[in-house]
């Protein structure tokens, strides 16, 4: 695993993401995490289908890279065959010893997705009690496989459209698919997952008293950030967006239902006392985003790696403001354990043309190339293709609220989370499983 400095906008080292704010303390350090999505997916290749041969290889493997590798099972490829073995994990991840009043009993729906999956990182890290729920329709079980078996971890197969019982302190609602064409693939079903799984979970942090977190849109900034500079938690309520949304569009399956998640949310609130946070999601990226779920980031990683032409949408005017997931988390949690009951966006607020960030990302794709010696046939071109219906034209966050109410601001660089992504989709193609 290569090891690099990540530098803060001040040019600080960034050695550990989180912090003990809100009597709750989301400090680990960047190597841990790093431990569990920059590992390799294989630990060994195998050149040979003798039976005999594999075993002897088998236990070499465990023996001899124990000791960088053992956060995972002992999976070996058979590239002659195209095939992987797996063992059972042999040692997990140090977690925190939490004294039992500290730790807390924490669901995650959608906590195989590209979030969850860090979200649940984070937590497990720091000693609490995750239990997973997904339905695995874009959440992948290799996103936390490395915790199957901890004690502390809990994975369920379960689509939150359904109903789900188990007592737990704190419910992070994060369960839909969050990617355009993704979303757009079953719209009845993304809307019916945004109103009924948040219909049960609510019904559930009822039930059993928990703190509720629901992962809501900036996707309403789509229809006002013509008329304002930046987008704050209040624009709706001052009406500004009304006569701007487009309820029919291809957009409005994700967008409307995570508005009529939000009424459902404060519902609860104020009718039945449900302890509620909402957190107004803004571009995210970092490692194990889906290399093809088509969202920007990924895609031009993806295509400058491959040695493809970036496809830029429209005229690349379009503009957008991207946060790292480390980021995201720290937000997460901070807004979970404040008082703030009001909804909060997450967000970074540097603000990229589309255009922009493609030479952006092509020059740090470069950058790591040369780093590692690698070789380009040519240099990769920036091509443009039609804009998606309804692609919104500006989206840049106002976070005053977060730093305010919440002492939290984005500390990445886009650059420094570009480096690390890059690093991590280049690690998955060397090893073939991209
Ligand atoms: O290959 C590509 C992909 C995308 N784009 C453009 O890049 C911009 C960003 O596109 P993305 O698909 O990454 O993300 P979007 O901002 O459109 O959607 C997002 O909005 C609201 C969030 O809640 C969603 O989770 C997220 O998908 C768009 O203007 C899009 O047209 C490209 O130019 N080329």
């Amino acid at each position: 695993m290569s090891s690099f400095k990540v530098l803060d906008k001040h040019g600080q080292e960034i050695n550990t993401v989180g912090f003990n704010r809100f009597g709750f303390d989301s400090e680990v350090s960047i190597e841990a995490l790093r431990n569990l999505y920059l590992r390799p997916h294989y630990v060994y290749t195998s050149n040979s289908t003798d039976s005999a041969d594999t075993n002897a290889k088998d236990n070499e493997a465990t023996n001899t890279k124990a000791a960088d590798s053992v956060y995972q099972s002992r999976s070996i490829y058979h590239p002659d065959i195209n095939s992987i073995s797996y063992t059972t994990l042999s040692r997990f991840p140090p977690v925190k010893l939490l004294a039992p009043s500290l730790r807390k009993r924490i669901l995650v729906t959608g906590g195989a997705g590209f979030v969850g999956s860090h979200l649940v990182d984070r937590l497990m890290l720091l000693g609490h009690e995750v239990t997973v729920l997904d339905n695995f329709f874009t959440g992948s079980k290799t996103t936390v496989s490395h915790w199957v078996g901890h004690p502390n971890f809990e994975m369920v197969r379960h689509d939150v459209v359904e109903p789900f019982m188990i007592e737990c302190d704190q419910i992070y609602h994060l369960a839909c698919p969050a990617s355009p064409p993704h979303y757009q693939y079953n719209a009845v079903k993304t809307i019916k997952t945004s109103f009924m799984g948040t219909l049960n979970m609510l019904g559930l942090a009822k039930r059993v008293k928990a703190r509720f977190l629901i992962s809501s849109t900036s996707g309403w900034s789509n229809y006002v950030l013509t008329l304002v500079p930046k987008a704050d938690e209040t624009y709706l309520s001052r009406g500004i967006r009304w006569g701007h949304v487009n309820p029919i569009g291809p957009r409005a399956c994700y967008d409307e239902g995570k508005r009529v998640a939000e009424t459902l949310t404060y519902g609860f609130h104020r009718q039945d006392g449900v302890d509620v946070r909402v957190a107004r999601i803004f571009n995210t990226y970092g490692p194990r985003m889906n290399p093809y779920d088509g969202r920007v980031v990924s895609n031009f990683i993806v295509q400058a790696l491959k040695g493809e032409d970036l496809t830029v949408y429209g005229d690349g005017k379009q503009t957008r403001s991207f946060q790292y997931v480390h980021d995201l988390i720290d937000g997460l949690i901070c807004l979970m354990n404040s008082e703030e009951t009001r909804p909060v966006n997450v967000g970074n607020s540097e603000e990229f043309t589309i255009g922009e960030f493609a030479e952006l990302v092509r020059e740090i794709v470069e950058k790591v190339q040369d780093e590692d010696g690698a070789k380009r046939s040519r240099r990769v071109e920036i091509v443009y293709k039609p804009i998606p219906t309804d692609d919104p034209q500006k989206r840049r966050p106002d976070t005053t609220r977060a730093k305010e109410s919440l002492q939290w601001q984005p500390r990445w660089t886009v650059r420094m989370g570009l480096e690390e992504m890059v690093r991590y989709y280049k690690a998955k193609m060397a090893e073939g499983s991209l």
